[in-house]
């Protein structure tokens, strides 16, 4: 039987245009459609424009932090539209690199939304044509959820929102405990707005180990954030050019945004997945297997679509693995275990292997050295900020398992202390490695404390 192509691919996201560069490379024919603009959401609304509005917010310390060094600024002032539109711009051009990529190795891009038929074919919706593909790979990834009983006139905003606001919220309250509520509670605080960080539960960033969680919730008071534990929105309406929000508590807060940033829901909903009989899970993820095929044969799914680890360099990796195995005929599997991990709070957290609870569940038996200090740069400053390290160690085989920091650069020490644990090496060879001085990530090759305790 001929197809049309080798590969068709749905979703012009990170993983989808990784592997249709990689298949092409290899000499398969390929197709991507893609209902938005090619990048997907780390390009166009995730980690990259979120990661640029970052940069801008750390100048606001920035200013505060060169009096002590002897500097006068003068009056500063941030303007919202200028960092907007030069983010758009760049994606624009970011977007624009990716075309040029797909097109330089032969893949054709359907610049349209694009569904399952059956099990070789892809419904291009727009064109209202069928296309037929040996091998069908589903990369749609997934879309801000929110909390529609509280919320029937969606009021609130979401992640994708934020990139495009017609103004600045000056009065901005946030829904979520996680990775994107943090990073957002940061970057407009420090941009100037006054927040609130309503979380349902009693953990920040709740997969993470307990000391990252704990330094994170700290700093949110220097930040200046208010942080409201263990309650949720109740009910949110507009009124007087304001925007309100209902507590559980009966507390209203009035505002001029709310955003919505309590997790991700796979984009499976009218996919066509069903008719083609792929499985999926609970939220609408698609089941794979460790090669990401689905229960159908000829269907694959990757990315966060698979709602898996829901990260760029996974979706990224996952696709170069499929991509060996299918099209290269050399066997290759993503390994899970060591994915360093980076929130883009102010200060960061950069984190890789397992929580100290879960060694404790797995029965490993660990030691723990800890370090917390306040790097020389913020002494001058006058600035209170500390960085704080834990590193989990095997007893007996001295391997380092887990690096958990929070501190100036933590996300790019984490990535090189990412090679040497995943490498297995242990702590006496941490040790042996020579520090640089001064530095904050000196402290990872000096690490003498052990935690109270411990012998
Ligand atoms: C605010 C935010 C910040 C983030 N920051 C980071 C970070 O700092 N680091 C990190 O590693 N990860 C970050 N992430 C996560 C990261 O963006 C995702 O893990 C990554 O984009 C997943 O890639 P993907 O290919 O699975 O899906 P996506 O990048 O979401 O791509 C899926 C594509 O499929 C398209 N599509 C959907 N349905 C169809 C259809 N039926 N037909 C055609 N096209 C379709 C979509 O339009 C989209 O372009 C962030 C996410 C968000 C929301
Ligand atoms: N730096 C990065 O690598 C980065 C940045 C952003 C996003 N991401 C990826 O995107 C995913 C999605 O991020 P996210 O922050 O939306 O999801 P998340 O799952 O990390 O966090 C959502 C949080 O919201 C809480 N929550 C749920 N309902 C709530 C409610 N009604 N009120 C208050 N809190 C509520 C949940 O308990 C949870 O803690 C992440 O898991 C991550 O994989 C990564």
């Amino acid at each position: 039987m001929s197809y049309d192509y080798d590969l068709f691919v749905i979703g012009a996201g990170s993983g989808g245009v990784r592997a249709a560069n990689r298949a092409a490379q290899a000499g398969a024919k390929v197709g991507i459609a893609e209902e938005r603009e090619t990048g997907g959401t780390c390009v166009l609304r995730g980690c990259v424009p979120k990661k640029l509005m970052v940069y801008a917010s750390q100048f606001s310390d920035l200013f505060k932090d060169a009096k002590g060094y002897g500097w006068t600024i003068g009056d500063s002032e941030f303007d919202w539209p200028t960092l907007r539109d030069t983010i758009q711009a760049e994606l624009k051009r970011l977007t624009g690199l990716y075309n040029e990529g797909l097109a330089g190795n032969g893949v054709e891009r359907i610049p349209h939304r694009a569904v399952v038929k059956d099990p070789h074919t892809v419904h291009i919706v727009e064109e209202n044509r069928d296309v037929t593909a040996e091998k069908i790979l589903v990369a749609v990834g997934g879309r801000p959820s929110l909390d529609r009983a509280a919320d029937p006139d969606r009021i609130g905003i979401v992640s994708d929102d934020v990139f495009h606001l017609e103004e600045f919220p000056k009065r901005l309250v946030v829904a979520g405990g996680g990775y994107i509520a943090l990073e957002f509670a940061h970057v407009f605080a420090r941009l100037g707005a006054e927040v609130t960080l309503v979380y349902r539960g009693q953990t920040l960033l709740r997969n993470f180990d307990a000391g990252i969680s704990a330094r994170v919730e700290s700093d949110l008071a220097l930040a200046g954030i208010r942080y409201i534990p263990e309650t949720v929105f109740t009910r949110l309406w507009e009124e007087g050019g304001e925007k309100h929000v209902e507590l559980i508590t009966g507390e209203v807060i009035d505002c001029d945004q709310i955003l919505w940033a309590i997790g991700r829901t796979p984009n499976t909903e009218g996919l066509g997945l069903d008719l083609a009989g792929v499985e999926m899970g609970p939220k609408g993820e698609i089941l794979t297997d460790d090669d990401y095929r689905t229960n159908v044969e000829s269907i694959f799914a990757l990315g966060d679509v698979t709602d898996r680890e829901n990260l760029t360099p996974v979706a990224i990796r996952e696709a170069m693995a499929l991509v060996s195995t299918q099209f290269k005929d050399t066997p290759k599997r993503m390994e899970y275990d060591f994915i360093p991990k980076a929130v883009f709070t102010q200060p960061p957290v950069g984190t890789v292997g397992l929580s100290e609870k879960e060694c404790l569940a797995r029965g490993l038996d660990i030691e723990v050295y800890e370090t917390d200090f306040r790097a020389m740069r913020n002494i001058l400053a006058g600035n209170d900020e500390r960085f704080y390290a834990k590193m989990i160690v095997e007893k007996g085989s001295e391997k380092v398992l887990a690096l958990h920091m929070v501190g100036a650069d933590a996300p790019e020490m984490i990535q090189l202390a990412a090679v040497a644990i995943k490498a297995g090496l242990t702590k006496t060879q941490f040790d042996e490695t020579c520090a640089v001085h001064p530095t904050a990530a000196e402290e990872l090759v000096t690490l003498a404390r052990k935690r109270p305790g411990q012998a």
